[in-house]
């Protein structure tokens, strides 16, 4: 047992039949592991309980003594239209259905009918409920342009405004039992993401991380769902698998954009099913840990290119966040910049070094494909190789230089489009025109200018001077 309460708001039962209430707590928690339950035998002490604790949906019976179950759905409509009432009666009347459904119930169910579709109809009712907590909560934030817990989101630098919206909208689904998916470029956060997404959550399981890159199926299934003892030759112990070991807590499966079509099967069961087999074991094990997934890869592509698959995506993708590259948040690195060489010199024994001011205008133009995680690399290796002064900046132009530039067509080629109406600039005017560009990114130093036209600071100086002395009016 997590001892995490499940959905986030209170599930109230109403019904004079205390045997019933039993039995029917037990089959929420076991079939649907619905665990936040409140019960209550007498109708007239409903509207209290609704006032004291925080109820999102009640299931309600109909013919109860002292307050009929029509009386009490009118008066909690009326009172908390924000809750979502499901009668579960023993009458069989499509006249009593209809009357229940125009006063508001969110839906009837006759207490005969098939587990299943009970069950089903609950667990919809809770995430409509969840859905409307979580817009609710994203519009309070959104307007308050404030944190509740800043505290989860301390070890991720920014000052970029869309880095705070996802922080805001992380907050906004945190106690949902959702899943949710993190995509961005490789070394964005995505992983630190999950860790606050974890803290945010409040679950008192742990953060259970899974690596799927390369994983073959039955490795992930293993690792995934463990093994009876005995399941195959060597396993002479039963082992629990990561599912099991991120009960009551997240389970945070990392690029999962590599995972192999025969493990997406798998992952998609456990989803759909909300349970599981071990290896060589007929016990089922229920899921009770919140799943985080994510990937630096194309998941549309990968979806157009049978690669991945449309119904795992669409199950993953309830809470989606896109972390922004590095370069798209480009206020952010003299903060990530003094916050690595700070951290860097601590853990190398050394003192801070001082940053030469034409660093930032480099880097602040450099593409960082690797993103934070280059730049913490850049960073520490600059500082151990540092023997005092000012800090060099050798290491930052070798990166700088060594970029794979093919890597970054897809950013360049849009520049390169010129519509076929659109009159082409002269070869002369064109590099007059990136010159001037280069220059202006660089804050007129011409040695970064340079690096970003790929041409040496002697030849850019050259053509800055040829064309002063073409400027300039002859006598
Ligand atoms: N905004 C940030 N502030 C401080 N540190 C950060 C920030 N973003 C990322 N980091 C650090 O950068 C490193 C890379 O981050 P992380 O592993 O979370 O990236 P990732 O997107 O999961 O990468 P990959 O796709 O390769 O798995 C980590 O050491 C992380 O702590």
């Amino acid at each position: 047992m997590s001892g995490n309460l499940s959905p986030s708001f209170g599930v109230l039962l109403i019904d004079d039949e205390v045997s019933f209430l039993r039995s029917f707590s037990l089959l929420l928690e076991t079939a649907a592991g619905i665990n936040h339950l409140y019960t209550c035998d007498d109708s007239r002490q409903a509207m209290d309980l609704i006032d004291k604790h925080c109820i999102g949906l009640v299931l309600l019976d109909i013919n109860m003594p002292h307050l009929s179950g029509e009386s009490l759905l009118s008066e909690i409509v009326a009172k908390h239209p924000e809750i979502h009432v499901i009668i579960v009666s023993g009458l069989n009347q499509l006249e009593t259905a209809m009357n229940c459904i125009r006063l508001g119930a969110f839906d009837y169910f006759i207490k005969s009918s098939e587990e299943n579709r009970l069950i089903d109809g609950i667990k919809r009712a809770i995430e409509m409920q969840e859905m409307r907590l979580e817009n609710q909560e994203m519009r309070r934030l959104f307007f308050s342009d404030t944190l509740k817990h800043p505290e989860a989101f301390t070890n991720i630098l920014t000052q970029d405004k869309n880095m705070k919206l996802v922080f805001q909208y992380l907050e906004s689904v945190a106690e949902s039992s959702r899943h949710v998916l993190i995509t961005g470029e490789s070394g964005t956060g995505k992983e630190a993401i999950a860790q606050a997404i974890h803290d945010l959550s409040g679950r008192k399981g742990s953060l259970v991380s899974v690596n799927v890159a390369g994983v073959d199926d039955s490795f992930f299934s293993d690792t995934l769902f463990g093994h009876a003892r005995g399941a195959f030759s060597g396993a002479d112990q039963a082992r629990s698998g990561m599912v099991e070991q991120a009960n009551g807590g997240t389970l945070f499966l990392d690029e999962i954009g590599d995972l192999s079509l025969a493990s997406q099967v798998k992952l998609l069961r456990l989803l759909q099913e909300g349970e599981y087999y071990p290896l060589g074991s007929d016990t089922a094990k229920r899921l009770d840990a919140r799943l985080v997934v994510a990937t630096h890869q194309n998941l549309d592509a990968k979806q157009a290119d049978g690669s991945f698959r449309k119904d795992l995506y669409y199950r993953l993708c309830t809470h989606q966040v896109e972390l922004p590259a590095l370069r798209k948040r480009p206020a952010d690195i003299p903060l990530l910049l003094e916050y690595f060489l700070e951290k860097a010199a601590e853990e190398l024994g050394r003192s801070k070094p001082t940053v030469p001011k034409e660093l930032l205008v480099l880097l602040q133009n450099y593409a960082f494909p690797g993103n934070v995680r280059e730049l913490q690399a850049l960073c520490f290796d600059a500082v151990s190789r540092h023997r005092g002064g000012i800090l060099s900046m050798a290491v930052f132009k070798r990166a700088c230089e060594n970029t794979d530039t093919a890597s970054l067509s897809d950013m360049t080629d849009a520049f390169y489009q010129y519509p076929d109406d659109f009159p082409l600039p002269t070869l002369q005017k064109s590099a007059d025109l990136l010159v001037d560009e280069a220059m202006k990114r660089a804050n007129g130093n011409q040695s970064v200018a340079s690096r970003l036209l790929g041409i040496s600071q002697p030849a850019l100086s050259k053509r800055l001077k040829s064309r002063k002395g073409a400027d300039t009016p002859s006598e």
